[in-house]
């Protein structure tokens, strides 16, 4: 599996959907839920605002989304992988059923320029061919003003304790992990879309140049996570 191979990447995604929600929680011990709640704190989106969710997949950011502002209105979620959007739907029929599931491409929504207050995007700018024109999709169907918030692994420059451990996790717990369910190759490919994936000062000069008028990055989970907060 290559980064930047779109078609292999939409399969991928759907072939592991059933089963993308459970090793999630295996391999962070649950806590991406933490930094997803995190990322949602610093954003504060509030009820009345238009939010978009960016390669949603199965809809865990979505969900939040709508947990935190109470209230599933004016939420959409687009992703390719359409079995990635059938889990999505299963999971909000009950409780956030106004969630709205577009099957579509970040890079291409064909939505509407300049019309949500904030958006948010978790584990998917470097699954992207172009991150820089996702970022640039992303500009344009902000509001001016609207937020956005692009959380994902950090990318590490050169040698670092950090880096190293991350690569050690990766190679070691995760891969031999889901290889016990037939996914060891998908999982592989983690490590894999990291070797060209900008870091947290590259991801900030990229989105300023696709527009934004603010750009900063922090941390969370001892360094292994990156948030890019944008102002559009
Ligand atoms: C929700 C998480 C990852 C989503 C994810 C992103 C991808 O690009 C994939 C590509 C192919 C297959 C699956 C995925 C995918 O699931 C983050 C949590 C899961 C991670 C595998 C956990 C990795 C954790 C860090 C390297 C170290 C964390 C240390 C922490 C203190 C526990
Ligand atoms: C690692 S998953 C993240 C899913 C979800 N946001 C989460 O945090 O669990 C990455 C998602 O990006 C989607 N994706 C990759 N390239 C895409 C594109 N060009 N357009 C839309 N979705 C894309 C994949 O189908 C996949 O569901």
């Amino acid at each position: 599996m290559r980064p930047g191979n779109t078609k292999a990447i939409e399969e991928m995604f759907n072939s592991i959907s059933s089963k993308y929600d459970f090793l999630n929680d295996i391999f962070s011990f649950g806590l991406h839920r933490f930094w997803k709640t995190r990322l949602l704190d610093i954003l504060n989106p509030t009820f009345g605002e238009k939010w978009i969710d960016l390669c949603c997949g199965t809809g865990d950011m979505s969900i939040l989304l709508a947990r935190y502002i109470k209230s599933s209105k004016n939420i959409t979620g687009i992703d390719s992988a359409s079995q990635a959007l059938v889990v999505a739907r299963e999971r909000s029929k009950q409780n956030y059923s106004s969630i709205e599931w577009i099957n579509g491409d970040a890079l291409e929504t064909n939505l509407t320029s300049h019309q949500f207050d904030g958006l948010l995007m978790a584990y998917g700018l470097r699954n992207l061919s172009s991150p820089y024109s996702g970022l640039e999709e992303a500009f344009r169907i902000l509001k001016p003003g609207g937020r956005a918030g692009i959380l994902d692994f950090r990318s590490f420059e050169g040698t670092s304790i950090q880096g190293l451990f991350q690569k050690i996790y990766l190679s070691f717990y995760v891969v031999p992990i889901s290889s016990l369910f037939g996914l060891g190759k998908e999982y592989s490919y983690i490590k894999k879309s990291l070797v060209n994936f900008p870091s947290g000062e590259k991801q900030i000069h990229l989105a300023l140049s696709a527009g934004f008028k603010k750009a900063k990055y922090q941390t969370l989970a001892m360094g292994q996570m990156g948030i890019l907060l944008l102002e559009a």
